[in-house]
C-alpha cells in the first residue's frame, strides 16, 4: 500500500523476458546455423560497457553466437564504417549492434545507416524504421518491441485503448508509437515540452513514459486505473557514501493511483536484452534458405 491507498499491480519483467527467451530458444532451435551477432561499442563509457557485457552473457545463455569489438575513444566516422562494412560482409554475423551512445565526435545516425538491414537487430536503420511505419513486417528496435511483448505477456489490453507516449527519442518514443499504432491503439506522443503534459497523460488508458527525467510523472498526471510503464533509467548518487541507485521516470507514488506499473529496475530493461535476442533469431532465420530451415517461417513482426 502507498499512502493507505490500493497499490498497483506490479508487471514485472524477468517473468515476461523469460517467456520471450523461451521463444527466442525455440526459434533458433529450428535453425541449421548458430544465430551470432556482433557488438560494437566505442570508447569506455561503463554503462555501454555493462550493457554490452550483460547482452553478451545473455546470448551466450542462449546458446547464440557473440563477439564484442571495442573500439578506442578516438575511432575515426571512417574507421567505425569500415568495421561495420566488414561485417555486414561476414556470413557468419547474422546481426550487429552498435551500442549508443558514441562519443561526442562520431555520427551516430550516419553509422547507423551503414549496418545492412537484414543485420540490423536494433531495428535503428532507416529502412527498418519505414518498415514499421508503412506497417510492414521487419527488424523491430528492441525497447519498444520489448514494452509489447511484456503487454502482451500481462494480457493488457492495446487495440482501442488510448495510449499516450512521454518521449519522443529514435530508440523509444517515436517507434514506440507505429508499433502501438500498428496494434490498433489510439496514439498521442507527448514530451518534456509539451504544455500542461498533466492534461495530457491524464486521458490515458495506457501511459508509456521514457522521458529521460526521474519522477517526471506524478500521481496527479494519471488517470486512477492506468497502465503505466515506466521506461526511465536514471542513476541517482547515493547519499553519505551509500552506492548511486536507479529509479525510473515514474514517481513510486502512482502506484498509489494506477492499475498496473512497471517497476525500475526490474521492468522494460530486461525486455530489451530479451527482446534483442528475438531480433537476433529471427535475422538468422531470415538470412537462411526457407528449405534449410526446420519448419519455422522466421517472420519478422509486423
Ligand atoms: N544500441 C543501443 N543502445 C542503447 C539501447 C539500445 O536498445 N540499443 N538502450 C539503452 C541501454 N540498454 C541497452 O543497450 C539497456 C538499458 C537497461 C537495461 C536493463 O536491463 N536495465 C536493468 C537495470 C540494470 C542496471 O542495474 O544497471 C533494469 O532496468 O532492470 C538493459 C539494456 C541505451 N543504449
Amino acid at each position: 500500500m502507498t499512502g493507505g491507498r490500493a497499490t498497483a499491480r506490479t508487471l514485472a519483467g524477468p517473468p515476461a523476458a523469460a517467456d520471450l527467451l523461451a521463444r527466442a530458444a525455440a526459434l533458433a532451435a529450428t535453425l541449421p546455423v548458430t544465430p551470432a551477432i556482433a557488438f560494437i561499442r566505442v570508447g569506455d563509457d561503463p554503462a555501454s560497457e555493462s550493457y554490452v557485457r550483460g547482452k553478451a552473457k545473455k546470448a551466450a545463455e542462449l546458446g547464440l553466437d557473440s563477439r564484442v569489438h571495442a573500439l578506442p575513444a578516438d575511432t575515426t566516422q571512417a574507421d567505425l564504417h569500415a568495421l561495420i562494412g566488414t561485417l555486414n560482409a561476414d556470413p557468419g554475423v547474422h546481426g550487429v549492434l552498435l551500442q549508443l551512445p558514441l562519443p561526442g565526435h562520431l555520427n551516430a545516425d550516419a553509422a547507423l545507416t551503414c549496418i545492412d538491414p537484414r543485420k540490423d537487430v536494433d531495428g535503428l536503420h532507416p529502412v527498418s524504421a519505414g518498415l514499421l511505419w508503412q506497417g510492414q513486417p521487419g527488424l523491430r528496435p528492441c525497447t519498444p518491441a520489448g514494452v509489447m511483448a511484456l503487454l502482451d505477456h500481462y494480457r493488457i489490453p492495446v487495440a482501442g485503448q488510448h495510449a499516450v507516449i512521454v518521449g519522443r527519442s529514435a530508440l523509444v518514443g517515436r517507434p514506440l508509437a507505429g508499433l502501438l499504432l500498428n496494434a490498433d491503439a489510439t496514439v498521442t506522443v507527448a514530451h518534456r515540452a509539451t504544455p500542461d503534459l498533466g492534461a495530457v497523460t491524464r486521458r490515458a488508458d495506457l501511459l508509456i513514459v521514457a522521458a529521460g527525467q526521474a519522477h517526471l510523472i506524478t500521481p496527479d498526471m494519471v488517470r486512477p486505473g492506468a497502465t503505466v510503464i515506466d521506461v526511465g533509467i536514471n542513476r541517482v548518487p547515493g547519499q553519505d557514501g551509500a552506492r548511486a541507485s536507479l529509479t525510473g521516470d515514474v514517481h513510486p507514488d502512482v502506484a498509489g493511483v494506477a492499475g498496473a506499473l512497471t517497476p525500475v529496475p526490474g521492468g522494460v530493461g530486461p525486455m530489451t536484452v530479451a527482446q534483442l535476442m528475438m531480433n537476433t533469431v529471427q535475422a538468422a532465420a531470415q538470412q537462411t534458405p526457407a528449405d534449410r530451415r526446420n519448419g519455422a517461417s522466421g517472420d519478422v513482426p509486423r
